[in-house]
């Protein structure tokens, strides 16, 4: 659907629902996120918010329903084509595979130029002197200009949180996709994450970025949607402001929830009952 200026949605999940081992995963899921936008995901553990950003990530078809990503309708389109228009950016394997740059002892560098061909090992002939140029500079914008010889296998979590940020900006993409950036990271990683992530919201207005967060504590204060998730439906969904509120974050978390914004950041804690 094409909204007053005419232009499509970024993303537009219309009816969503993925089985998958006889069992409902995501089921009924409407959404719509505007260009431009910057959402977060939140929901208990296994609420299914991976399996969301798989499908808004063109990684998997949904069992029904519509999804409609960068105005291309999932089923009628070539998934390879479209992902090259998208940022994935996930610890974990289920959504890219790292393990051949962690083998050949893949530099950050040459971790971010994979991001140009979309795979997990380089393909030297496709990168001229300008992949390698922007390459180092995206390194530079995400914080990690001295990092660009260090092998990426024995850089740190937080360093690797950062590259991939880097890697998966190299192919330019119109949305960007971050699941879980945070996780595992200690308290000044995760605020360099988070600053990373705030700087690229203003840096580069057009991008338009859905984070998955499992604390509230790792919402960038430059949030302005956000989608709660509860056993694989959409609990609450909308500005930023009305969804992270405490009685509709505690009634999805299904425990009574305090509630602070301090500085553009949000934080949270369980009342004792
Ligand atoms: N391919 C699959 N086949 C069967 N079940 C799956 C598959 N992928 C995920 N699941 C299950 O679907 C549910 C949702 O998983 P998902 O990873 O999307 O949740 P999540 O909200 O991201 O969880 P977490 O916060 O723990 O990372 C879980 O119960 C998971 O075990």
């Amino acid at each position: 659907m094409r909204d007053g200026a005419g232009r499509t949605a970024a993303v537009e999940l219309d009816g969503v629902g993925v089985r998958a081992d006889g069992r409902w995963l995501l089921s009924e899921i409407g959404w719509r996120v505007e260009y431009g936008a910057h959402w977060v995901i939140i929901g208990p553990n296994g609420a299914g918010k991976t399996t969301l950003l798989s499908v808004a990530a063109a990684v998997r078809h949904p069992t029904v329903g519509v999804a409609s990503v960068l105005g291309h309708r999932l089923g009628r389109v070539d998934l390879r084509e479209l992902r090259r228009r998208i940022g994935l950016v996930a610890a974990g394997r289920r959504l890219v595979d790292e393990a051949l740059m962690e083998e050949e002892g893949a530099t950050a560098h040459t971790v971010v130029l994979t991001g140009h061909t979309g795979t997990s090992a380089p393909l030297w002939d496709r990168y001229g002197p300008a992949e390698h140029e922007r390459a180092h500079r995206l390194l530079a914008e995400l914080g990690c200009k001295d990092l660009a010889e260090r092998p990426f296998s024995v850089c740190s979590q937080g360093e690797r949180a950062r590259i991939r940020v880097a890697r998966a900006l190299m192919a330019d993409p119109a949305i960007l996709y971050l699941d879980e950036p945070c996780a595992g990271l200690d308290l000044p990683a995760r605020e360099d994450v988070i600053a990373a992530v705030e700087d690229l919201a203003a840096a580069r207005p057009e991008l338009t970025t859905v984070t998955v967060v499992h604390h509230l504590e790792e919402v960038p204060a430059t949030t302005t949607h956000a989608l709660l998730l509860r056993e694989g439906r959409v609990w609450a969904a909308g500005p930023v402001d009305e969804v992270l509120d405490a009685d509709t974050l505690s009634a999805c978390f299904g425990r009574r929830l305090r509630v602070f914004r301090i500085d553009g950041r949000w934080h949270a804690r369980a009342l004792r009952v």
